[in-house]
């Protein structure tokens, strides 16, 4: 390219202009952030479901912790109305409603069903909370009423 400074630079920002011009323009807020679609953060579907999505067990592991994270926000905000259940009996002897159980353990097998969690999986793991968290109920109860 032969010609003078000025030349050269308008034909360089040319071509960045016409480079950036070709390429598809990205989502952008109104703000002017770019949007990032949620298949670029997070494997596709499938990919996770047959638990090829990770290249590492430190990596699968990141995954596992932030996840149990969630859960036991979840459990957090469960206990509290679990408490409440608590406020509503009038002895220790009611806290323990085996119909609810079974009726969460029902709902609970059929909706993990639908996610493509494992029913066994989920009706042992929500046994196992129930129970723990009746047994705190139950404390909470006797600690009001005789
Ligand atoms: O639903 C209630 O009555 C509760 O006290 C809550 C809860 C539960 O953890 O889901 C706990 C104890 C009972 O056995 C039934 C259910």
């Amino acid at each position: 390219m032969g010609g003078t400074r000025h030349e050269e630079t308008s034909h360089a920002l040319a071509l960045t202009h016409q480079a950036s011009a070709d390429r598809p323009r990205r989502p952008r807020t109104r703000d002017g952030r770019a949007l990032v679609r949620r298949r670029e953060r997070a494997p596709r579907q499938p990919e996770r479901r047959r638990g090829t999505c990770c290249a590492s067990l430190a990596e699968v592991r990141t995954h596992i912790d932030a996840i149990d994270t969630q859960i036991l926000k979840l459990m957090a905000e469960r206990q509290t109305y679990v408490h409440e259940a608590g406020r509503f009996k009038p002895s220790v002897a009611k806290v323990q409603d085996d119909k609810r159980v079974a009726a969460i353990i029902a709902k609970v097998r059929a909706e993990a069903t639908t996610l493509g969690l494992s029913p066994d999986v989920a009706e042992a793991t929500f046994r196992a909370m129930i129970a723990a968290f009746t047994e705190d109920e139950k404390k909470q109860v006797g600690a009001r009423t005789p």
